[in-house]
């Protein structure tokens, strides 16, 4: 059986649609991610799976439990890591973590070993208090704390949002290594690039989702020709290629601008000629393979036919 399944689920806030006929299958063992922009309903329908909220319409389980009927149940069984952190800044890093095991009726020695190459970080500072600890550690030992009972299933709400670069990454390999030893994750980003990092993605805007699949797969469903561009002057460039009667779509990417073109005769000499007339100077442009980023792009702007 499925670890989450979720059934035509919605939640309005007043006449706010947060989260509008959303159906999901979560497998066990899955690191899935739910990428979406901010206010795409990603916090709402985990507060539901949670059981921290109740739908307004469908039905979703986690761990075979009811999240409605089977509450009580279903909150020892998951790990909650919110967007905001939930740790007390006051306590130190070796109370925050003690108060969430005594909360869930365990030990810290009981679990020590599911957290030990997390924790082993903090040890350091373990005297510290949570409010001094930087970003990267503050979400280490949020991690902790929703994994010291020993959850079968584990929800984090935006982990990264906020954090280096360096600290993302290692994040994301300490979630590679938890799910290596088989705990079902499910977690949430409003940064596209971390989606290569899940088994699964859903892609999530306004309420709704446009898309589920592999992160390959995903990007497999970019159909267009894809153009990376570059010239002196960004700013002038970006605006007179979105002007561009070949041009479909044209946004920035890093130092450069990726460009779909309205039809595949469009040729790179088609476009620097168009350039070159504009009076842009040191132009670069590559055809280039499309990345995940550029399907969520296409998705988000409904521009790209999806296979
Ligand atoms: N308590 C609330 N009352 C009214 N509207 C709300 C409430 N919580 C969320 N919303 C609205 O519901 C929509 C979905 O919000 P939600 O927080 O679930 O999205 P999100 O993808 O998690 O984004 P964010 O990162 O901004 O939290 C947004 O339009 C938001 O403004």
């Amino acid at each position: 059986m499925d670890a989450i399944i979720i059934e035509n689920v919605s939640k309005s806030y007043g006449a706010i649609p947060a989260v509008s006929d959303v159906s999901l299958s979560i497998k066990p063992g899955e690191l899935f991610g739910l990428i979406g922009p901010d206010g795409a309903g990603k916090t709402t329908l985990f507060k539901i799976l949670v059981t921290l909220l109740l739908p307004d319409t469908g039905r979703a389980t986690v761990a075979g439990y009811d999240v409605v009927k089977d509450y009580k149940t279903l909150r020892k069984l998951v790990g909650y890591m919110p967007g905001r952190f939930s740790l007390y800044p006051d306590l130190s890093v070796q109370e925050n973590l003690a108060f969430f095991a005594t909360v869930f009726g365990t030990t810290i020695r009981q679990n020590y070993h599911l957290i030990q190459e997390i924790y082993a970080q903090l040890e350091p500072f373990k005297n510290r208090r949570a409010g001094q600890l930087s970003g990267g550690m503050k979400q280490k030992l949020a991690l902790c704390c929703a994994l010291i009972h020993k959850p079968d299933v584990l929800f984090l709400d935006e982990p990264t949002t906020g954090v280096d670069a360096v600290s993302r990454k290692e994040f994301w390999d300490m979630l590679r290594q938890l799910n290596e030893r088989g705990l079902t994750t499910l977690v949430s980003t409003p940064y596209m690039d971390e989606a290569s990092r899940c088994d699964r993605v859903a892609f999530m805007q306004t309420g709704t989702v446009l898309a589920v699949d592999t992160p390959l797969a995903i990007t497999r469903r970019f159909k267009k020709r894809l153009y990376a561009v570059r010239a002196a002057d960004t700013y002038s460039l970006i605006h007179d290629l979105r002007l561009a009667p070949f041009t479909e779509s044209c946004y920035a990417f890093g130092e450069f601008l990726h460009l779909t073109v309205k039809s595949a005769a469009v040729t790179e000499e088609q476009i620097g000629r168009y350039l070159r007339e504009k009076n842009h100077r040191t132009i670069e442009i590559h055809s280039i393979q499309p990345g995940i980023e550029d399907t969520f792009m296409a998705l988000m702007t409904q521009t790209q036919p999806t296979a």
